[in-house]
């Protein structure tokens, strides 16, 4: 049975059969004997960190570093990691890279959780506008060789512009375990291409879970997100592949 502790005004809460329980953990990690945040043993701590719950894996990976970002992407499930940091470290760096190419409602959702939470923002947008992108490209489908160059602009040199700007140690995300067979090879921690250390506290939580976290606590889900970048739901847009 998984501890869903999410600990929000102290309260914390299981699931068990579908069912929300109250419950408190009592498996919080004290152990923390980590002098190198580029080299720490990823096997032993992601087993150690598998029954914890995600403000317990947060709390422990918070003392590792000051230089810290967490990035959202403002889709279906981004209320749940941004409500999280809003009690944990509410004036951590969130970066978002707008592609320009977000529906109207996903703007809307971003204008909601931005001013709910007062995040503070950095937004990271592609370098060429999207009417020459488009005069350019067109809006290339991902059958379509052109797709590499639309990603590259809109998202994926963003993205990397946002790493160097802000020279992370950790970098909180909400990668997932299913959502795709390179994200199964993940876990709770991983390292970037670069060494960054990435956090995903809510690594083995389902839709199911995430979406009974949401109405527990009244938090908006965003359910007609979409990104033509990623374009299929169970496939990778690059930023962590980086
Ligand atoms: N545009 C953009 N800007 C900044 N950060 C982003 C972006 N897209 C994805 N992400 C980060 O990746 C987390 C998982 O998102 P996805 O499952 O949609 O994956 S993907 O990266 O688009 O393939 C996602 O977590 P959530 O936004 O909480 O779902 C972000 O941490």
């Amino acid at each position: 049975m998984k501890n869903n502790n999410y600990g929000e005004d102290k309260l914390s809460f299981k699931i068990e059969n579908g069912t929300l329980i109250n419950s408190s953990s009592k498996n919080t990690v004290t152990e923390n004997p980590i002098d190198d945040i580029k080299n720490i043993d990823l096997s032993y701590w992601n087993k150690k960190l598998k029954d914890s719950t995600p403000d317990e894996i947060i709390d422990w990976a918070l003392k590792l570093s000051e230089k810290r970002i967490v990035t959202t992407s403002f889709g279906k499930y981004s209320a749940v990691l941004l409500s999280t940091f809003n009690r944990k470290d509410s004036n951590i760096n969130v970066v978002w890279c707008d592609t320009g190419y977000n529906l109207p409602e996903t703007y809307e959702h971003a204008s909601m959780l931005i001013s709910r939470f007062k995040l503070n923002l950095n937004v990271y947008v592609p370098k060429e506008s999207r009417a020459f992108t488009e005069f350019r490209l067109g809006l290339p489908d991902i059958k379509d060789p052109k797709h590499k160059e639309f990603s590259e602009i809109v998202k994926l040199e963003p993205f990397r512009r946002a790493l160097k700007k802000h020279q992370p140690d950790l970098w909180f995300t909400n990668i997932r375990v299913r959502k795709t067979e390179y994200r199964n090879s993940k876990d709770i921690l991983s390292y970037s291409k670069e060494g960054i250390l990435k956090v995903s506290p809510f690594y083995y939580w389902t839709d199911g879970e995430l979406d009974a976290l949401l109405c527990k606590n009244g938090l908006p889900k965003n359910h007609t997100y979409f990104d033509p970048i990623k374009a299929l739901e169970n496939r990778e847009c690059g930023i962590h592949l980086q």
